[in-house]
């Protein structure tokens, strides 16, 4: 990357400081841009969910690793909790979709209150006994069958006809099938039993990309350690468990607490025999790149008061204006044969373009992603009847609460009292991308377009070719679009 006008800045840039500039390209298609991440998890997208518990579960985890990025399942979790969870997005099919499920007997009413679980607009009724063998697909449940239906009507009663295809039908295929039938959800079916279902979105996004995948074809999922408590034995439990990779997670990285939480994972990952990579951080400065390298991370977490849920730089004065932050650290990471993640204040996809070309290897996204189908939240309605989920950071005195409940009373009250972080907030779901899958197509359509107006293939020439300048407040305010006029 290099500044336009060999303008070195004065001083330290969000994402909003910046813009970049197109140069010539030979890159005909936007479809010609390869997005793999460059942080040596090679995943096929460079998207990392955050490890926030209103955001980060094992559906957030299955759908994003589907499209190609990687879930963190946060620290808080209880290990045996989250050892399940890795084990059911080891299970999930790659390419199709596990379904919201109920028993034929399942009231509508029920049925209805599970489908804002997921994004396919329809309930799966199924025969068999879903922890023990295979399920027999019998009908589904849409918001159209529940019209001017008895809440207490049960799911066989309402059910329609489904679109069976094979699971070696291809998407363009699977979707031909839908629209020559009118219909939306197709169920892939074997033998009898169910395999998953498509959406024609699903469809579409089936041809454009690919899953991120372990060395057996499963897909990834990664998790979150903490520096304090039981390291080591938390580590080993979740190696064991298939975590992809470790995030080691403290708001301040740099500290000696953390470099020998460091230590303690990196042995028992080298006992354990699982090469994963160590994240570690949150770190803003080359030196705190330099000690936590050198303490044994792969990758550094970046980002210190950037989060949407954060009130660190508010509470205390610390932190780093993130591009800048991302700049530095990566740079000094490359130094060292080392990568980073660029974590915290993503809001828009040219956020997530910005940090790639300041040389992030990936990107971590929370609270854009709270307000999704997706996040561990309940779906709730505002008295303007808008669809939010509550979020909060992982600071808060909400989730210290939640960090501390094997402490005595006292210590937990205390740790209260040094909250970080916001303990609620409304995360809205857009009405037009309400399901996680339509933010990664928002954002990976606008990467891809930033890739060829650089003239760039993949993302180490992205790094390379992008040319930044640094714009006013008016100059960021000119980019905004408009949805209504000015006068
Ligand atoms: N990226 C960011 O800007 C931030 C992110 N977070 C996120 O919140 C979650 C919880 O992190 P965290 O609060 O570190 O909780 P942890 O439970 O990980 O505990 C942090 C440990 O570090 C010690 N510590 C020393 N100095 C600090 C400091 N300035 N701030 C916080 N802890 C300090 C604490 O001791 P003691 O409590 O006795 O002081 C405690 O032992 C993580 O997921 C983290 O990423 C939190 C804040 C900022
Ligand atoms: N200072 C705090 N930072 C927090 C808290 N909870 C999470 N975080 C950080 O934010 C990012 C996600 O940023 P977002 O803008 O995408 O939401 C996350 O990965 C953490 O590093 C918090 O309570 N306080």
């Amino acid at each position: 990357m290099r500044f336009l006008n060999q303008n070195q800045p004065t001083h330290d840039l969000t994402y909003s400081d910046v813009f970049m500039v197109p140069s010539r390209s030979s890159v005909a298609s936007r479809l010609d841009v390869d997005l793999t991440s460059t942080d040596g998890l090679g995943t096929p997208l460079p998207l990392v969910v955050a490890n926030m518990t209103a955001i980060s579960g094992r559906r957030m985890a299955e759908t994003i690793a589907r499209r190609g990025g990687i879930a963190i399942i946060p620290q808080d979790i209880p290990t045996d909790i989250v050892g399940e969870a890795i084990d059911k997005v080891k299970r999930s099919h790659t390419v199709f979709d596990t379904p919201i499920m109920v028993t034929p007997n399942t009231t509508l009413g029920e049925a209805m209150s599970l489908l804002p679980k997921r994004a396919h607009g329809a309930v799966l009724v199924v025969d068999g006994d879903r922890k023990n063998g295979p399920l027999k697909p019998l009908g589904v449940v849409t918001p159209s069958d529940a019209i001017d239906e008895d809440r207490f009507a049960q799911a066989h009663e309402v059910m329609s006809d489904f679109v069976t295809v094979s699971p070696t039908a291809s998407p363009r295929e699977i979707f031909d099938e839908l629209a020559a039938n009118h219909q939306e959800l197709a169920v892939a079916v074997e033998d009898g039993h169910l395999v998953g279902v498509m959406t024609r979105r699903g469809a579409l996004r089936s041809a454009l990309y690919q899953p991120a995948v372990d060395a057996d074809g499963r897909l990834k999922i990664g998790t979150a350690v903490g520096i304090n408590g039981d390291v080591a034995g938390k580590t080993e439990a979740l190696l064991r468990h298939g975590a992809d990779v470790l995030v080691v997670d403290t708001a301040h990285g740099h500290q000696e607490k953390m470099i020998e939480a460091l230590a303690v994972v990196r042995r028992v990952r080298d006992e354990v025999a699982r090469k994963v990579r160590i994240v570690a951080g949150n770190v803003v400065t080359a030196d705190g790149v330099k000690d936590l390298a050198e303490a044994g991370a792969d990758v550094l977490k970046v980002g210190v008061g950037p989060g949407a849920m954060c009130t660190t730089r508010m509470q205390t004065g610390v932190g780093r204006p993130q591009f800048s932050a991302v700049l530095e650290c990566a740079e000094t990471a490359q130094q060292l044969d080392r990568s980073v993640w660029a974590d915290g204040g993503v809001r828009y996809p040219r956020d997530v373009a910005l940090a790639l070309a300041a040389g992030a290897g990936s990107v971590m996204i929370g609270s854009w992603f709270a307000g999704t189908h997706e996040s561990t939240g309940d779906l709730k309605v505002d008295a303007r009847g808008r669809q939010y989920k509550e979020s909060f950071g992982m600071a808060s005195a909400r989730a210290v609460k939640m960090r501390t409940r094997d402490q005595s009373g006292f210590d937990r009250a205390r740790a209260g009292l040094f909250e970080e972080g916001i303990s609620s907030s409304r995360m809205y779901l857009d009405p037009d991308r309400p399901g996680v899958e339509d933010l990664v197509d928002f954002i990976v359509s606008g990467v891809r377009s930033s890739c060829t107006y650089a003239g760039a293939r993949s993302l180490p020439e992205f790094r390379d070719l992008a040319t930044v300048g640094i714009q006013s407040v008016s100059g960021y305010e000119e980019g905004r679009p408009l949805s209504a006029s000015w006068s």
